[in-house]
């Protein structure tokens, strides 16, 4: 049985003052005990905001990390710095860094590494642009980034990942996959993990969809069953709408 993972990335939102607030609104909700809650900030609220989940069952995520223990990386931030702050997750590849920061296959694949040496797990993030999926290439480009991300990743991390399937076209858009269109490609992501490891890492993994998920269709989407979860941007930073995607 897979436990459900209900991700907000809240990318480059909220201050410290504006995190707390946003926490406390969610905090004094009940919040279903069956549902993995884990809210993604900015590095600079991570602190604060281990402080105030105290006592919940809420888990912290960071949004981005480098691989490297320590260094002369300036402006980075290294696995260990999250792992002191007490991070749960972190994570890996989003498009957005894909996009804008040069991430590659390569550095998603050093990072997660990373993070599981250090004691964190990774919610690692794949998706295609529009021009991919017109093209009838999204399966293809989906499958490389897969497997370039699991490179020499040994079959008994498996339940430590989290894969998150982010159309680019569906981020931030209001453009949602349909719930079956989500569901086979995540579907087809299970396969492909399938093929790399054995049936047992295929049932094993958790695949998290993401893009424009919102209260209105979370629930439609979590019936599928090759999905595991939401990773949630603009919905995530209201308390309100939060709480109503962890008790979908
Ligand atoms: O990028 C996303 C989550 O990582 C999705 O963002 P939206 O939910 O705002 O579309």
């Amino acid at each position: 049985m897979r436990t459900p993972i209900i991700a907000g990335n809240w990318k480059m939102n909220n201050t410290i003052k504006e995190a707390l607030e946003l926490i406390e609104e969610i905090k004094i909700q009940n919040l279903n005990e069956n549902v993995e809650a884990v809210v993604c900030t900015p590095f600079t609220a991570l602190k604060d905001v281990k402080e105030a989940i105290k006592g919940t069952d809420i888990k912290l995520g960071a949004q981005n990390m480098h691989w490297e223990e320590s260094g002369a990386y300036t402006g980075e931030i290294s696995p260990m710095m999250l792992k002191e702050i007490g991070v749960d997750y972190c994570i890996i590849g989003h498009s957005e860094r894909r996009q804008y920061f040069n991430e590659t296959d390569e550095t998603v694949n050093k990072k997660i590494k990373s993070a599981l040496e250090t004691g964190f797990l990774p919610i690692v993030c794949v998706g295609e642009t529009l021009e991919e999926r017109e093209a009838g290439k999204a399966e293809e480009i989906v499958k490389a980034q897969v497997i370039n991300a699991f490179k020499d990743i040994p079959g008994n991390k498996i339940a430590d990942i989290v894969i998150a399937y982010e159309p680019i076209w569906a981020i931030g858009t209001g453009k949602t996959a349909s719930s079956s269109d989500a569901d086979d490609m995540c579907g087809f992501i299970r396969k492909t993990i399938g093929e790399i490891y054995s049936e047992n890492e295929k049932e094993i993994i958790r695949i998290q969809y993401g893009g424009s998920v919102k209260p209105s269709n979370v629930k439609e989407l979590m019936e599928k069953s090759n999905i595991d979860g939401a990773l949630v941007g603009g919905a995530s930073l209201k308390g309100t709408d939060f709480v109503k995607l962890i008790n979908f």
